[in-house]
């Protein structure tokens, strides 16, 4: 598994926003939108492509196309939702798939309550967006699902990361080079209900409302 910690003053400074408790939902989700793009730079770097043929108005010369299949965005209702525009926005061809996930905040189990993506994802790059990783277990949960339906690799991208999570991730992917995360932040620790500190509080609740 691969990890990049993306350190750029331009993602600091809209994660620093992001975690203001006074920042509004509208800037929140335009903040939200302009963080991925930022990240899905480097999360894009191994796209595959094919060189193409362009015509310049002066010349012939070889360019680059996103390979087939199309990769595959997949943002893990609900916040994830807010991370969609910015990704497809810049990779314009790839297709959606949904996956519907929520934390029991009891028990902190893992309910996937939907789930619309292609059954066969043999051959396919998927990037699974979700900004929050706490305990890991959404991001475990949702990487063994695409894999189980045969994805080529799993690029995560996630706004904050605890660290506890990303050892349940290491734990659990830590040897397969098909796995990669991209964080805007890695944080200091989960408090005692597994929310991450000093984080920015339930990602999902702050872009669309409180949801019980
Ligand atoms: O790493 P974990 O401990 O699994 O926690 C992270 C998950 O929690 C949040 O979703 P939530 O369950 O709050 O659903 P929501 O997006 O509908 O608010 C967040 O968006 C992640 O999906
Ligand atoms: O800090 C956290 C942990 C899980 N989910 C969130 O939205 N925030
Ligand atoms: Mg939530």
């Amino acid at each position: 598994m691969r990890v990049q910690v993306i350190d750029h003053p331009l993602v600091a400074h809209k994660v620093s926003v992001l975690r203001d408790k006074n920042t509004p939902s509208p800037v929140f989700r335009q903040l939200t939108d302009e963080l991925v793009t930022l990240l899905a730079y480097e999360a894009t770097r191994e796209v595959k492509t094919v060189e193409v043929q362009v015509q310049t108005p002066v010349a012939t010369t070889t360019g680059i196309a996103f390979a087939k299949p199309t990769p595959l965005v997949v943002p893990i209702l609900r916040a994830g939702l807010g991370m969609l525009e910015g990704m497809t926005r810049l990779v314009p061809t790839a297709e959606v798939g949904f996956l519907g996930m929520a934390r029991n905040e009891e028990t902190l189990d893992i309910i996937t309550y939907a789930e619309r993506l292609p059954s066969d994802l043999t051959g396919r790059q998927v990037f699974v967006l979700d900004p929050m990783l706490a305990t890991g277990g959404t991001l475990i949960e949702s990487i063994k699902f695409l894999f189980d339906r045969g994805a080529a690799d799993v690029t995560c991208i996630c706004l904050i990361a605890a660290p506890e999570g990303l050892a349940r991730l290491e734990e659990a992917y830590g040897d397969n080079e098909k796995v990669h995360l991209v964080l805007g932040a890695l944080d200091e620790k989960l408090d005692e209900n597994a929310y991450i500190v000093p984080g920015l509080g339930d990602a999902g609740d702050r872009l669309y409302g409180v949801a019980h």
